[in-house]
């Protein structure tokens, strides 16, 4: 089984606001569409936010830690995200991509230390019956804080974790993490060795970026594998392109 991360910051243009990319996300479909017709190992995909959701967040100060009670600003944030799905979901299905939404809003919550809860029973459900679970970052009830924001790379933690993923992968905008001269680092295993040279995103982003997507993918027991779209189809043949953190 692998869960698969498209990069909010792949599928649309991350500086302006809610704007697709729409050539990159025709080319993750096709690629995502070839390994399926090849009869493909399972597959949940799970998108970021770009300039869908991450705009929003900021604009109401909702961020993964810091929570709004108001529910026109999770509606706000949680609607973005949702428009982004469905083109997602589009593309997919244009290429005979069985794929079918998952929103975590209605699903997901975190409990009082922030702790995710994500039930897989539906999406482990969709995956016996031949369907393509798409999940997206979203905003979750959050016990002591209203509603807070969950990213894309949470939730393919949570996800691998839970179905006991053979395989994770997170596509973004760059072919791996980079070190301070721009070459891609093989392998992460220890964040503090790393942590000089990982930064934020470059546009508006609630989750972290690249520093955020290490931290979370170095507590998983699976090995991560983040790459850029070039290696998209390398992946889900089975290489592991770009840099494995584990
Ligand atoms: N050392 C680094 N190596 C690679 N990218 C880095 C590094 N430090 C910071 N970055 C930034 O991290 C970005 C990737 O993180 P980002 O959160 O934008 O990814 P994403 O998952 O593709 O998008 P989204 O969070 O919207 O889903 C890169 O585009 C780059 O600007
Ligand atoms: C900002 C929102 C709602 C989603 C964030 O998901 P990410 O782009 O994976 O960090």
């Amino acid at each position: 089984m692998i869960v698969l991360k498209l990069g909010g910051s792949v599928i649309t243009e991350k500086d302006r606001a809610e704007t697709l990319d729409g050539e990159a996300l025709e080319r993750a479909a096709d690629a995502i569409a070839a390994a399926r017709a090849d009869g493909g190992a399972d597959l949940v995909v799970v998108h970021g936010g770009g300039s869908f959701g991450h705009h929003n967040a900021s604009e109401h100060g909702v961020t993964t830690t810091e929570g709004t009670r108001d529910a026109n600003a999770a509606l706000d944030i949680h609607g973005a995200m949702t428009t982004l799905n469905r083109f997602v979901l589009g593309r997919l299905l244009e290429r005979d991509v069985q794929a079918v939404p998952v929103h975590p809003f209605s699903t997901a919550h975190r409990d009082g230390d922030g702790t995710l809860d994500l039930p897989t029973g539906q999406v482990e459900t969709m995956l016996a019956e031949g369907f393509v679970p798409v999940l997206h970052g979203d905003v979750i009830a959050h016990a002591g804080a209203g509603a807070t924001v969950v990213s894309g790379d949470e939730l393919v933690a949570a996800l691998a974790r839970t179905l006991d993923a053979d395989r994770v992968g997170l596509c973004s905008t760059v072919p791996g993490v980079l070190d301070d001269e721009d070459a891609v680092i093989d392998r992460i295993d220890d964040f503090e060795t790393v942590a000089d040279v990982l930064g934020a995103s470059e546009a508006t982003d609630v989750t972290g970026g690249m520093a955020g997507k290490v931290r979370t993918l170095l507590d998983l027991e699976a090995a991560a594998s983040v790459f850029d779209l070039a290696s998209l189809a390398s992946f889900l043949d089975g290489e592991n392109p770009g840099t494995t953190i584990d």
